[in-house]
């Protein structure tokens, strides 16, 4: 019955999840950007709406730092329902970022693609370059970045889509020659936007940021096991509302009940009629992604809670690459020792 149900108040540790997703050219477009910067007017920074605080990345702050930036939280359809406590998280955004501007956007709400091309412009009344204004998109893989370029091109020049966007990360590989969002006029040459390659953060804190930004579609399906992907999923519905899923199954912290129950349902099932854990997981995980199984924020935000992350993260080492990647490699070498000796 749904009034005894208690939902999990914590999420089981995964030691064995992978902490890494940094790959080469992530490493290749951020020296790019670097070397790029001179000539950059405005960053673009994006981040997910429902990730706030993970899907930030350090490692814009050390290379791209010394520009004037805008932060964009994306997907905000995907998070918000519009209602007064949507309201007041943003506001909590913004203060942990004043006095840097940050704006809120769904790609395909035109006011809100609106309202970063007025930024944009009242930023380029200042530039006042006469070669015009050159702005860069940057953000973690998937985050939107090419999906907000393309919006930003049809409200601000009429014209149709110029990068590929995609439901999995590293659509983009290559930083891209600015694309015309805004006009001309007979002072200058109008605004253009680079687009630029998602970069991934060198070493993920902890187990639980990697399942947030899995989850958000930061790293490829198969980096994180779908069945643990979708037990976190579970996990967060229960804490927002079993309701959410009710057409599959009544309140539950099982997984595997869950999924079975599901893929019976949808017909998901191998040979003999055995249900496909891993295929449904991974289609409720996408019915998530696209609005379909309720819209909320995983993150919690709080005033304080970007200090608090940053401190964090230098914990963690989380700003140095190498580091990151040796202690990837000596956990890799714990784990095959520790095999050895139990003889597997
Ligand atoms: N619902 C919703 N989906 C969005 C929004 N912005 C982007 N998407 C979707 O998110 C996915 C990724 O978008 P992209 O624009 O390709 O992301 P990207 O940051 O350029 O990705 P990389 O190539 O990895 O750098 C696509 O499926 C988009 O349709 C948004 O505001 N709302």
């Amino acid at each position: 019955m749904a009034s005894s149900f208690v939902p999990r108040a914590i999420f089981p540790y995964h030691e064995s999840l992978p902490r890494s997703y940094f790959l080469g050219h992530h490493a290749a477009g951020l020296s790019k950007m670097k070397t790029m910067l001179s000539s950059i007017d405005l960053v673009i920074e994006c981040r997910d709406y429902r990730i706030p605080l993970t899907s930030r990345n350090p490692l814009f702050e050390a290379s791209l730092s010394g520009r004037q930036r805008l932060i964009v939280y994306t997907k905000r359809d995907l998070g918000s329902t519009g209602k007064e406590k949507d309201g007041q998280r943003e506001e909590i955004i913004r203060h942990w970022h004043a006095p840097t501007h940050v704006l809120f956007s769904d790609h395909r709400d035109k006011r809100d693609v609106r309202r970063i091309l007025n930024f944009a412009k009242s930023h380029a009344t200042h530039t006042n370059s006469l070669a015009g204004m050159r702005m860069l998109v940057v953000g973690m893989p998937n985050v939107g970045k090419s999906s907000l370029l393309n919006a930003l091109r049809m409200i601000g020049v009429g014209k149709g889509k110029a990068a590929y966007t995609g439901a999995q990360p590293g659509i983009t590989r290559k930083i891209t020659t600015g694309v015309k969002i805004v006009e001309g006029t007979k002072d200058s040459e109008g605004v253009y936007l680079v687009d630029t390659p998602g970069v991934f953060i060198p070493y993920v804190p902890n187990a639980e940021s990697m399942l947030k930004l899995a989850l958000c579609g930061s790293v490829k399906d198969t980096i994180v096991p779908p069945t643990i992907l979708a037990d976190y999923l579970l996990y967060h519905l229960n804490l927002q509302s079993p309701d959410f899923y009710a057409s599959y199954h009544p309140p539950t912290n099982e997984i595997s009940d869950f999924l079975e129950a599901a893929a019976r349902k949808m017909g998901r099932l191998r040979k003999g009629g055995i249900p496909d854990l891993g295929g449904t997981a991974l289609w409720i995980i996408q019915r998530w992604r696209d609005g379909q199984m309720g819209r909320f924020v995983l993150d919690e935000v709080m005033e304080g809670g970007l200090e608090m992350k940053k401190e964090e993260e230098e914990e963690s080492f989380c700003g140095s690459i190498n580091q990151a990647r040796k202690m990837e490699k000596e956990k890799k070498r714990a784990r095959v020792r520790a095999r050895h000796l139990d003889g597997g």
